[in-house]
């Protein structure tokens, strides 16, 4: 039988083992504050920051929400970067992805404090992930990394192959699967749009993650018998459904549930991870800012 990994439940439980370090921080006078910055009116990523905020409420952290119009000059991003770092209440923050076409996104992430930035993507945080010594891991990647933690998969000498090669997923994920830690010590391929042979890489591997925005891209004839599915893709295809699309994954869920032994689904999978990884970040964040010690999950 292949198991359905439950992103939904795991996320979850995330967020309730959270709550002792919340607690510990409020024993302390100290409450976490997370800012989301949405500049467009990119449809998903409103729905996304929506959620961040939500899960800000349910578990204790102060949310704020930043917008700014999609036909603003770049200078208006920068200006609102520059009140959210000198805003002692504003531990951690993160600015959606995507930006404007006018609007070049690492220039803006190279204006976050490192200390604030809880995506984990500012060049000085990229650079301790690879060093081994992370502040932040990118919630994404952590993400799938506490899945495969959730069903228990050996990822010690586990061939891994990561079918994209994102700054915000391929590229950490696979820094991190290589690092000599419990989760760790894998054998990671990262494949990507001018890979050759990319079937024989994913059939292969003992655990593939499809992480290209490609929907449906890897199916059942892609995963090895018994592999592990990790499903990274929400992609929005046009659907004759109430809200006019529907949530398609970069894997073909039913075929590859043939062949695997487990698989996240879409929705329910991955995207719940990311948003409770980042809560994650930003009780972190307010631990070092704050000086109070705390047990992480
Ligand atoms: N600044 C960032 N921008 C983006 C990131 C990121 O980590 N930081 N990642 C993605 C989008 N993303 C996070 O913001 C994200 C994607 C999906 C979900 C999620 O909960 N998905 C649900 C379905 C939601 C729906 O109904 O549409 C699921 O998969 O079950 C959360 C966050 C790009 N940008």
């Amino acid at each position: 039988m292949t198991e359905i990994i439950d992103g939904k439940a795991v996320a979850s439980q995330l967020r309730e083992d959270l709550q002792d370090a919340i607690e510990t921080l409020a024993d302390a006078g100290a409450r976490p504050g997370l800012a989301t910055v949405l500049m467009g009116e990119d449809p998903a990523s409103q729905t996304y920051v929506n959620m961040k905020q939500r899960d800000c409420e349910e578990v204790g952290i102060d949310g704020i929400h930043v917008e700014i119009d999609g036909d603003a000059p770049a200078e208006e991003l920068y200006d609102a970067i520059a009140d959210l770092n000198a805003d002692d209440d504003v531990h951690g923050y993160i600015v959606q992805s995507p930006v404007p076409d006018h609007v070049d996104y690492r220039d803006v992430i190279d204006r976050v404090d490192p200390a604030k930035d809880v995506d984990g993507f500012h060049p000085e945080n990229v650079g301790r992930l690879v060093a081994g010594d992370a502040r932040f891991r990118p919630c994404t990647p952590h993400g799938v990394q506490k899945l495969l933690e959730s069903v228990d998969v050996d990822l010690e000498g586990a061939d891994v192959t990561i079918v994209g090669r994102s700054d915000i997923v391929g590229k950490p994920l696979a820094n991190l699967l290589i690092q000599k830690a419990d989760d760790g010590n894998a054998t990671v391929t990262v494949c990507h749009s001018r890979t050759e042979k990319l079937v024989e890489k994913t059939r292969r591997a003992d655990i593939v993650v499809a992480a290209a925005g490609v929907p449906e891209l890897v199916d059942g004839s892609m995963v090895g018998e018994g592999a592990v599915v990790i499903d990274v893709g929400v992609n929005r295809v046009e659907a004759d459904t109430e809200k006019g699309y529907e949530l398609v994954g970069d894997v073909e869920f039913e075929s590859a549930k043939a062949k695997a032994s487990a698989i996240t689904p879409v929705p329910g999978g991955v995207g719940p991870m990311t948003r409770a990884m980042l809560l994650y970040n930003t009780v972190k964040a307010a631990s070092l800012q704050e000086n109070v010690d705390v047990d992480l999950p």
